[in-house]
Order: C-alpha cells, then sequence, then structure tokens
C-alpha cells in the first residue's frame, strides 16, 4: 500500500552507503533523480567539484516573479561503527516496534526524503505552487560543507534562484514538541602546538613541551567549566554558551613497544571543537587563544582547521527573526499547528549545519526535522527513527510547503 511503498524507497535511499571517507555520491545523485523523474521535477546535477555531485530540484510556481524556497538537505553522513550496531547501519531494517534503524534516518535523510513525499502528496492533490519550490541535495555537510553548500551559495546559479527562505536540519525532540532553530553556533576547530627541549625522563625541569602543553589545557578547562556551569545553572541554553571540547592529544616518542617511557618529548598538540554562539564577542575568544592557550611565550603556535564567523556579510549576527517580522516564521507556526504538531521555543542550533552558507547571504533560515518522541541519536550508534514519526513528519512538511509555496498568491503584482 500507500505507506509501505513511502517507507521503502526511505529505506532505499538510507540503505546507500554515503558515509565520510568514501560516500556513494553518484549513487545518491541517481537515486534522488530517478524520485524526481517519477514527480516530474525539473532537474540539474552540479559537479562544483568533481566526484561530489550536487542535485538541484525545481517545482516550478505561477509567480516567477516572487523569491523562491529552497529545501535543503545533505546527502552524506558520518561514518558509522559497524560492530557497536545491533543492526547493520546501512541495512534500514526496521525493528517490531516500527523503528527504522540507519545511519542518516535523523541526519538527515529522513529530512530530503520527506520534502519529497509532501511534493508527492501535494501534486496528487492538485496543488500548484504560486512561488518556485527547489530541492537541494548537497554533500559534504559533515566535514565543512565547503565542496557542497558553501559553493552553491556562492555562485551565479544561486542568484538566479532568486531565494526568499530556506529550511534546513533541525535535531529530534525526545518530547512532543517538534524543535526548532533560527541560528547556530560556528565552529572554530583549533589545534594547539607546543614544543620545548627535549630531556631525560627523570629530569624535572621547565617549558617542556608537556608541561607547556598541560599549562594550556588547564585554562581551557577553566573556560569550559565557567562556560557549562551556565548551562548547568539553568542560566543559559546550550545553544547559547561557548562550547569547548579537547578532542585530541597527540604527543610522545614512539616505540616499537608502545612510547618510550625515559623521554619528554620537543612536541606536544591538542585539538578542540569549539562552538561559538551568534551574539558573541568572537574577537575576545581569539585573543584568549592566541594569548593564553596558545601564547608564544609559552613556545606555542596555533591555528584553525575550521573557523567560520558569528556575523553575515554584512557584519550582522547570524539571527532569523522568530516574530512578525519574519512572515516566514509566522507561517511556519501556523502550518505545523494546522497539521496537529507543536513547536518548542525556537533554539540556538548547538552544533553546525548548511544553513549558515545562506544566513551568511542575509538570508532567513530555519532548522527544522520534524521528529518528535525521539531520542536525539545523530552521529551515535543505532540512530534510529520510528516509522510513525517519519509519516507524521511527511504531514508536518506537506502543510509547511504548502503554506510557503502559496504565500504571497493572493496578492496581485502591483500590490507587493
Ligand atoms: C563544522 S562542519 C559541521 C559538521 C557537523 N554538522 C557538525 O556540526 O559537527
Ligand atoms: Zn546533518
Ligand atoms: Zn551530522
Amino acid at each position: 500500500d500507500d505507506q509501505s511503498e513511502i517507507i521503502s524507497r526511505f529505506q532505499s535511499y538510507l540503505r546507500i552507503d554515503t558515509a565520510h571517507p568514501n560516500p556513494d555520491y553518484h549513487a545518491a545523485a541517481d537515486f534522488i533523480n530517478a524520485q524526481a523523474k517519477s514527480l516530474s521535477l525539473e532537474s540539474q546535477t552540479i559537479e562544483f567539484v568533481v566526484g561530489k555531485p550536487l542535485v538541484l530540484l525545481k517545482w516550478p510556481g505561477k509567480r516567477r516573479d516572487l523569491p523562491s524556497i529552497l529545501l535543503n538537505s545533505h546527502t552524506d553522513v558520518v561514518p558509522a561503527e559497524h560492530g557497536k550496531w545491533s543492526l547493520h547501519p546501512f541495512g534500514a531494517e526496521v525493528d517490531a516496534s516500527g523503528r527504522i534503524f540507519a545511519r542518516g534516518s535523523q541526519d538527515m535523510k529522513c529530512v530530503g526524503m520527506q520534502y519529497l513525499e509532501a511534493i508527492r502528496k501535494l501534486k496528487s492533490s492538485g496543488f500548484e505552487p504560486v512561488r518556485d519550490v527547489y530541492l537541494s541535495f548537497v554533500p559534504d555537510e559533515e566535514i565543512g560543507g565547503h565542496d557542497g553548500a558553501e559553493k552553491l551559495a556562492h555562485s551565479d546559479l544561486f542568484k538566479q534562484l532568486n531565494v526568499g527562505i530556506v529550511l534546513d536540519e533541525g535535531l529530534a525532540s525526545p518530547d512532543a514538541n517538534y524543535r526548532v532553530f533560527y541560528a547556530e553556533r560556528s565552529p572554530m576547530w583549533t589545534v594547539i602546538k607546543a614544543v620545548g627541549a627535549p630531556g631525560h625522563g627523570a629530569k624535572l625541569y621547565d617549558n617542556t613541551a608537556m608541561e607547556n602543553l598541560l599549562k594550556s589545557i588547564e585554562s581551557v578547562r577553566k573556560f569550559r567549566e565557567s562556560q557549562f556551569d551556565m548551562v548547568k545553572a539553568g542560566l543559559k541554553a546550550e545553544g547559547e554558551v561557548v562550547s569547548v571540547n579537547m578532542v585530541f592529544l597527540k604527543a610522545g616518542t614512539p616505540s616499537p613497544t608502545g612510547f618510550v617511557m625515559n623521554l619528554q618529548p620537543s612536541e606536544a598538540e591538542a585539538g578542540f571543537d569549539i562552538r561559538v554562539p551568534p551574539i558573541y564577542d568572537q574577537a575576545s575568544l581569539e585573543k584568549r587563544i592566541a594569548e593564553e592557550w596558545a601564547p608564544a611565550a609559552r613556545n606555542m603556535t596555533f591555528y584553525y582547521k575550521q573557523k567560520a564567523s558569528v556575523l553575515d556579510k554584512s557584519g550582522r549576527p547570524m539571527l532569523t527573526a522568530t516574530d512578525n517580522s519574519n512572515p516566514w516564521w509566522l507561517l511556519l507556526e501556523e502550518a505545523v499547528k494546522k497539521a496537529n504538531g507543536k513547536l518548542a521555543k525556537p533554539e540556538i542550533f548547538p552544533a553546525s549545519t548548511d544553513a549558515r552558507y545562506f544566513r551568511e547571504l542575509g538570508l532567513p533560515a530555519i532548522g527544522f526535522s520534524p521528529m518528535a518522541n525521539t531520542p536525539i541519536l545523530l552521529h551515535d550508534h543505532n540512530e534510529f527513527l520510528n516509522q510513525d514519526e517519519y509519516l507524521k513528519g511527511i504531514d508536518i512538511y506537506t502543510s509547511v510547503i504548502k503554506a510557503y509555496a502559496s504565500y504571497g498568491g493572493e496578492w496581485t503584482r502591483d500590490e507587493l
């Protein structure tokens, strides 16, 4: 029947192994294009970077003069440790309670397919969009989006699309209210390195690489604690503080039997995943890194593996309005309600998404993945989404896309 076909299309997409470091992007693009064909959507496949296809679909509206709607999703997923899953991460098996297990079931193949299923429903009901509706299926979000959404946002093609609003990913909600995001934290992936004279493992002396690095780590931990304390005290939400987490430590002199134990190494390195809220003095953090965490006076250096500004191209913090000034926000609220969904209070996304490349241009972008009553399992073992929630999400998008694609149609060209 209808529902089992919907689920089996989702499973087919989930079974394409698009995990880094070797995502099968061509299989994903072929699949999306086959879906587009069955829906009679216009399609183009663009390789801004060879081997990394981006699929752009179009459902043309009647009013080409109005700004369009962009429904964005990424096709790549993070790797899965197969042995630690109870079911195969690319098997998309459904258990007795209807949970579909797969890497990407929450992040974010669900959303990409839900957009398409919602369009399928709208088309079969005879609905015709007023505005152009575009769908972008982009590569590489999980490694920074530089060869995907960033290239799209900076392209001439993108200007021609005349996008007025972007929808992108959010997070699952453990309770019944859908979470929704109006901003996100910017990544600053920072590597700090210490050097110092090597020496005998038995000798106490100052300025070893290890000691220099440890002083920094102590300082980082103090700052981390000050931020985390505000969350623990309920003063700030997760997305409103700076998060700093040490993600690697690299030091020591390797030997065939492990590490040399009686030699203090001459170099030591640590990596930190730092995320900065949009209204935060990013320059002060950069100063802290240079002066406290990697001071030249302690023989230290640093570099950023990834760094995004919290400001858009006009120098404003990247925040999408969630009040009367933003009709897209009001339309979303209303459309979700109409489909019997409840929205939680809008939040700042604690991690990062491709939405930042669109907000950077000054466009409004809303992060929304309609998954209620679902534990947050993105990037975790045994990621799953219940098929009933998936189906409910399609109804939510049907309502949202209908509202967005109709918006403005009640006015004549002159009134607008
Ligand atoms: C900085 S690239 C973002 C990759 C991923 N979405 C994350 O937040 O970790
Ligand atoms: Zn994602
Ligand atoms: Zn992710």
